[in-house]
């Protein structure tokens, strides 16, 4: 065994100097776990000229990935650069020539982390991918190694910290949607374009990777059904204030004989619920496992040191998989082939608010619509609005399927006692 592990790095920003960072400042730590000094020798920049907020030797710099990755002295890869294709591209180079990868990059992973995982194996390689979810909770390790013992049936994350940010921004203090983005952007938690945050794009990606290892299944983004924040209202919160629920971007996957479903979409949790008080930037992640019953990983989502934790962790791994000659050996392929419910088969709660009539008979037409489609109200508000002769109307539903949720929604717009549907959410964390 090499009484030093040189590291390549991909990126020197947020994360990446995070992770220089705590190498640095934890050698004495790191070489009594590993037993083995680590050393990041090369990086790569766009720009070899800005001033870094740690220190390295400036011929470390360098402008070209493969003077990382074709470095013969290099064993360990770490990627936080960000970007899919080209950097798939750096990544299947690296695994082929023999070089373990640790990445922080949910968009990558999501798309293509199977075929990267394969790669890996079939080069003796390790791939880890700790900090592409939920950045510094170990919750990737936590389902791969904690609870591998178990069957998987329910997880429920708040797994983006922008959008959490927000949400609890609009909710605690009443700022306005625009401001608290904004601020989110100044702390760097968003995205460089924060769409793939606040329309569920990022949440959806870290959902897919932790479905497929979950539930041991190939899922792929693209059966992650997405919706985001940007819509979600003031008043839409007031009202969920009242009848108990607070407001948060929840990623939903669930197995049930077999058959899987994946989500991402504002939700009103009931406040009884652990994840409700999850604020700010945080993250959590409820698992429920049919052993051992309801888990909860909790943690920040985001951040230099925070993400750049998990990713000297998974270094931490790669490293003694090395002494132990083992690397790649526990990657596996899928247990089962993918079957996704069909919307018969899932379940929830909804939220509905809605402007109507405020005439005789205008809620015996809403009653018959839910019963024809055999959905039941359990909560129900009414409130007077400023327009005359229009009144609000906010209904929870028991849990109906999807299937005759969708052609519910389909039919209460042509009712004409309906003026118009302000907005629909599920609603979790409360019983039947
Ligand atoms: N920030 C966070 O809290 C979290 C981030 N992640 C993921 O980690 C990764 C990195 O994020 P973050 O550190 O915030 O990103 P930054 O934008 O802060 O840093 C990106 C770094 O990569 C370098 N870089 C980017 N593209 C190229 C390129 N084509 N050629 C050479 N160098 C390049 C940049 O160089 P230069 O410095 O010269 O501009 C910079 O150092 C992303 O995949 C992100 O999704 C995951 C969890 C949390
Ligand atoms: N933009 C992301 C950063 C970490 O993945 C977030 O807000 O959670
Ligand atoms: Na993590």
């Amino acid at each position: 065994m090499k009484d030093n592990v040189k590291v390549g790095l991909l990126g020197l920003g947020t994360v990446g100097t995070g992770v220089v960072k705590m190498i640095q400042d934890h050698q004495e730590q790191l070489a009594h776990r590993v037993g083995c000094s680590v050393d990041v020798t090369k990086v790569l920049v766009k720009n070899v000229d800005k001033k870094r907020d740690v220190e390295l030797p400036k011929e470390a710099l360098t402008l070209d990935p493969y003077e990382v990755i074709n470095d013969p002295n290099v064993d360990v890869i770490v990627e936080v650069m960000g970007g899919i294709d080209e950097t798939k591209k750096l990544l299947l180079a690296a695994l082929h020539q023999k070089k373990h990868v640790v990445t922080a990059n949910k968009d990558l992973v999501a798309l293509y982390g199977s075929e990267l995982l394969k790669a890996a194996s079939e080069n003796g390689c390790d791939f880890y991918y700790e900090a592409s979810v939920a950045g510094g909770i170990p919750i990737i390790r936590g389902l791969a190694d904690g609870l591998a013992s178990d069957k998987i049936k329910t997880m429920m994350g708040i797994v983006n910290g922008t959008t959490n940010f927000i949400l609890t921004k609009m909710n605690k203090e009443g700022m306005s949607y625009d401001v608290a983005l904004k601020e989110a952007q100044d702390l760097g938690f968003a995205e460089a374009d924060p769409t793939s945050d606040v329309e569920g794009l990022d949440a959806a990606r870290k959902m897919a990777i932790l479905a497929r290892l979950a539930f041991s299944m190939d899922i792929e983004l693209e059966d992650v059904e997405v919706s985001g924040i940007s819509k979600v209202s003031d008043s839409d919160l007031k009202h969920g204030q009242t009848l108990g629920y607070t407001m948060k971007l929840i990623g939903y996957a669930d197995q049930q004989n077999g058959g899987a479903e994946v989500s991402v979409q504002p939700t009103f949790l009931s406040n009884n619920h652990p994840l409700a008080a999850v604020n700010d930037e945080y993250n959590a992640v409820y698992v429920y496992g049919e052993a051992v019953g309801e888990t909860m990983f909790y943690g920040p989502g985001a951040g230099g040191l925070p993400t750049a934790t998990s990713i000297v962790s998974d270094l931490v791994a790669v490293i003694t998989n090395m002494r132990l000659g083992v690397n790649g050996k526990s990657i596996s392929a899928p247990q089962f082939e993918k079957q996704l419910k069909t919307s018969e088969e899932k379940f929830a709660k909804y939220f509905i608010r809605l402007h109507v009539r405020d005439e005789v008979g205008a809620f015996s037409e809403l009653t018959k619509l839910f019963s024809s489609n055999g959905i039941s109200f359990e909560k129900i508000l009414q409130l007077p609005l400023d327009e005359e002769g229009v009144a609000e109307i906010v209904i929870v539903t028991h849990k109906a399927s999807a299937e005759n949720y969708t052609q519910m929604q389909n039919q209460i717009k042509d009712l004409a006692v309906v003026r118009s549907i302000e907005s629909f959410y599920r609603v979790e964390g409360e019983g039947a």
